[in-house]
């Protein structure tokens, strides 16, 4: 079967298969053509699919064709006038030729089409077509982070954005479509709304990583760790595609003081090794490159806190996997718009496949019945349990990640955030790692409001009280956002932990004394210095030995090793092999 016929069936797929385009071409297995090759016709097709249906029906190519299906004649003649590479067949195919020996009249209609649409060139036709296909992404502006490693709003707004209106209000921005507008953010520093169906991509600033385009709530948890000298360095445990770790670096530049100060390393960990490719390219693009030290395909659990690496690090960022259901768009396909089928009946016509004009299969499928987290991955949920189990389940991997976040010794600051609107994953994470024994025990609390920094302590939507067990102090610490609620973003949800510096760094690490920089105190002999007798543990024999390790139990990470440097068993996870699995792929 052709490229065309196999991406006709999936144009025509049925709204009740359910399942998103994506994960029905690339989870398929016998399909002939190349997946993302598919996968972009279907996409861009279907995009176009309205102007498209224009041109098939005025330049009566069905009548002139009559082997040629409303479907497959929108996807030939896609690829005819707006593929760079052209038809992907021979010429001498059939179907190539089916169209090609139109084409001249398929380009006149084309331009019709586009003046109809009052679209002064193609370019400017493209952008309408991108704007109607972003769906419910209608109500939003594009959310630009200028880039503070590589530019400044001042020089954004003199180059990329110089023929923008400066608008009074998001408002304007969001609803005109005459003319650019755009509008500083009050809340997050570096950060502009412009009207959306501009083609920023192709902006010299976008490629060259001056602007990054990001929504306004995913920059809030960089902002809200502040991360700063005095914090040394900074973990981004769930890194790709790197929004956030970039983010971080430029924080982190913001305030660097004048004079010299010991330089500042994000580490950035990425389970996913094809996700880490991602997140490199973004952070060389960024111009962090330097600063950031990238382990791809590292599991952060994996990652021992106690390891002599991360012994600077003050302050941890945690974006973790979650059910994505706050991500705007995310499930929206453009409609389709079929030509009519020349001598359909009425009936006919009116069939999935054979309509003029239906809501794509994707679009039409019932949302409620697949869960797609962010990394893309569906899960099918067919009842409120299903969900609630698959809530649970995310829950949990998000909790055991914030847990080991705490562990880092010398760790002030945690940020945890998701782009999930359920409390489930959200404001029960946070209860639950504050009534942690780790959170007790180092002294963690939720960043109460009032400590913010001031954009996000004016920011007025907070947590859900209720899932905070009434808890003022902790639910106004959180901070939510919605999608569709006048604010422009996505729904989202960050937290802050924190604990005064060096609170418990002897408790938490064991039986022994430690210097200011957390070594353990050794006698001449090497031998540890306790602090409950402040002696060296004398030498007893091994069965002895046994004994202490048992008794001493999850208080004492150094009890079974004599050298600091070397990973211990932790307290509650299982870290026994992190030290060689570590940073085993540094980039630089
Ligand atoms: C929500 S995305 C992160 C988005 C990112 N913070 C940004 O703003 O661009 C979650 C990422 O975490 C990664 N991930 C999930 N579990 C992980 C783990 N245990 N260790 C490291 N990365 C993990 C996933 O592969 C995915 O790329």
């Amino acid at each position: 079967m052709s490229l065309y016929h196999e991406a006709a069936e999936l144009l025509l797929t049925s709204p009740n298969e359910g399942r998103s385009l994506k994960a029905r071409v690339f989870r398929r297995k016998d399909l002939k053509s190349p997946p993302a090759q598919l996968y972009a016709l279907v996409l861009e097709t279907c995009k176009w699919s309205a102007v498209l249906k224009d041109i098939v029906e005025k330049s009566e190519l069905l009548r002139l064709e009559r082997k040629l299906t409303p479907a497959l004649a929108l996807l030939l003649v896609h690829d005819l006038l707006l593929s760079k590479k052209g038809l992907a067949l021979p010429q001498s195919h059939g179907l190539s030729q089916s169209v090609a020996k139109h084409k001249g009249r398929l380009s006149s209609e084309f331009t019709r089409a586009r003046l109809r649409r009052k679209a002064p060139t193609v370019d400017a036709l493209r952008e309408q077509v991108e704007a109607e296909a972003a769906g419910d992404a209608e109500g939003y502006p594009r959310w630009v982070r200028v880039n503070a490693l590589k530019t400044t709003v001042e020089e954004q707004l003199e180059t990329t954005f110089m023929n923008y209106e400066r608008a009074s209000a998001l408002k304007e921005v969001i609803t005109t479509k005459a003319r650019q507008a755009m509008w500083i953010d009050p809340h997050v520093p570096n950060l502009l709304a412009v009207t959306q169906g501009t083609a920023l991509f192709k902006t010299e600033a976008y490629t060259s990583g001056k602007i990054i385009l990001q929504d306004k709530a995913s920059c809030f948890p960089a902002y809200l760790l502040d991360p700063r000298a005095e914090d040394g360095d900074v973990i981004d445990a769930c890194a790709a595609p790197g929004n956030k770790t970039t983010h971080l670096a430029a924080v982190l530049r913001s305030h660097r003081p004048e004079f010299d100060s010991p330089p500042q390393t994000v580490y950035a960990f990425e389970k996913d090794p094809g996700r880490a490719k991602t997140l490199e390219k973004m952070v060389t693009i960024a111009g962090s490159r330097k600063t950031t030290k990238i382990g791809p395909g590292q599991d952060f659990l994996r990652v021992n806190p106690h390891d002599q690496r991360y012994a600077n690090v003050g302050a941890l960022l945690l974006d973790p996997s979650c059910s994505g259901s706050g991500i705007v768009g995310r499930d929206s396909m453009p409609e389709l718009h079929l030509p009519e089928a020349i001598g359909a009946s009425k009936k006919k016509a009116a069939e999935p496949g054979k309509t003029l004009k239906r809501k794509h299969a994707e679009a039409a499928a019932p949302e409620e019945n697949i869960l797609r987290d962010d990394d893309g991955n569906e899960t099918i949920v067919k009842s409120e349990k299903d969900l609630q189990s698959r809530l649970e389940a995310l829950a949990s991997f998000q909790l055991t990640l914030v847990l080991h976040a705490l562990k880092f010794p010398r760790a002030t600051k945690v940020t945890y955030s998701t782009c999930s609107i359920h409390a489930e994953e959200n404001e029960s994470v946070v209860m639950k790692a504050l009534q942690s024994d780790v959170a007790r025990r180092r002294g963690w609390k939720i960043l109460k409001r009032e400590d913010q920094v001031s954009g996000l302590r004016d920011w007025d939507v907070r947590g859900l009280s209720e899932a905070c067990d009434g808890d003022k102090d902790i639910a106004e610490g959180c901070i939510r956002s919605y999608k569709g609620d006048g604010r422009g973003v996505m729904g989202f949800f960050v937290a802050g932990f924190v604990r005064a510096p060096g609170e418990d760094l002897l408790e938490e690490e064991g039986p022994y004394i430690r210097d200011e920089d957390g070594v353990i105190v050794r006698d001449g002999q090497g031998m540890p210095v306790l602090k409950s007798t402040g002696e060296p543990v004398t030498l007893r024999s091994r069965d002895a030995e046994e004994e202490d390790f048992v008794d001493d139990g999850d208080d004492d990470i150094e009890s079974a090793s004599t050298d600091s440097s070397n990973s211990g068993s932790d307290d509650d996870d299982d870290d026994d092999d992190c030290g060689e699995d570590e940073w085993a792929g540094f980039g630089d």
